[in-house]
């Protein structure tokens, strides 16, 4: 934990350095008090046998060091932490109740019910992939996930590739193709991968395919996110990152 605080001060230099030097929509808030971590991204008995298989796969990749699996953590400790809030100094103020109650919204649900998903990333290939098995509250049409929860999903990757390789984000655009449904509870690969910098957008793709690899159920082509602190973190960072997550 001593180490993940040397980066959390770390990475703040970085971006103090980049908001005293004319960034100046943003404001953020940290803080150092303990973090108790649970990692969300780890087997569960709601997870099916496919998302047991292929998450063993992508661990065992994770073992000559060219991929890294990302954990998800959740403060467990129950004093309100401004761990990682950014917001728009031009918007209205999140109300502190508000914020006590505020979690990521992937990790929102209760174990097996939304979304069950693990990580893993490849900084050389500067690619993501996500092993997502989308549950019951995740339904659209009958029987079928809901695109929306999709979308999410393929945000949510699209920006851990992102942060991954770049620093900070936002999504500014995001076109999707929806081609073939997904059965709910079933487990789809999504992967992603960035595909070129201009300035400070960054243009990623995606695609979603089943886990036989035989069926595109969707891609996303030429997503911009906009880079809000182009920080080049390091793996440290971003566990550091994940954890900080509510
Ligand atoms: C967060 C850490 C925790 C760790 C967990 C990580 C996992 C998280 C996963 C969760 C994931 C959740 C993710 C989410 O849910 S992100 C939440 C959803 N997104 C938003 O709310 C974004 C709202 N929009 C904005 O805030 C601003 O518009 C931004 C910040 C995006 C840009 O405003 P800013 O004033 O800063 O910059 P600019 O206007 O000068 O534009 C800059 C450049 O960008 C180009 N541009 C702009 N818009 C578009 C567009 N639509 N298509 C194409 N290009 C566009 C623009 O032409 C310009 O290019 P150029 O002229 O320079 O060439």
């Amino acid at each position: 934990m001593d180490g993940c605080l040397h980066c959390v001060f770390t990475w703040q230099k970085a971006c103090s350095i980049f908001h005293t030097q004319g960034w100046k929509h943003l404001r953020r808030s940290f803080s150092t008090e303990k973090v108790i971590h649970k990692d969300h991204s780890l087997p569960n008995p709601s997870w099916s046998k496919d998302l047991r298989l292929l998450f063993d796969q992508f661990m065992k990749k994770c073992e000559d060091g060219s991929w890294k699996h990302l954990p998800s953590s959740e403060c467990k400790v129950p004093q309100r932490i401004h761990s990682f809030k950014t917001y728009f100094l031009d918007s209205k103020p999140v109300k502190e109740d508000q914020l006590s109650q505020a979690r990521p919204f992937t990790r929102s649900y209760e174990v097996g019910q939304g979304f069950e998903y693990a990580m893993f990333y490849n900084e050389d290939e500067k690619r993501t992939v996500c092993l997502f098995q989308g549950g019951p509250y995740l339904e659209g049409p009958p029987g079928f996930l809901h695109g929306g929860a999709l979308a999410t999903m393929i945000d949510t990757t699209l920006g851990v590739c992102t942060i991954s390789c770049m620093g900070l984000f936002m999504t500014a655009n995001l076109n999707i193709n929806f081609k073939s449904p997904i059965p709910l509870c079933s487990v789809v690969v999504i992967s992603s991968q960035l595909d070129k910098v201009e300035g400070r957008k960054v243009f990623v793709s995606c695609n979603v395919r089943s886990v036989d690899e035989k069926t595109l159920h969707s891609d996303a082509t030429d997503p911009v996110l906009v880079i809000l602190y182009p920080y080049r973190m390091t793996f440290l960072h971003l566990i550091l990152l994940f954890s900080l997550q509510r």
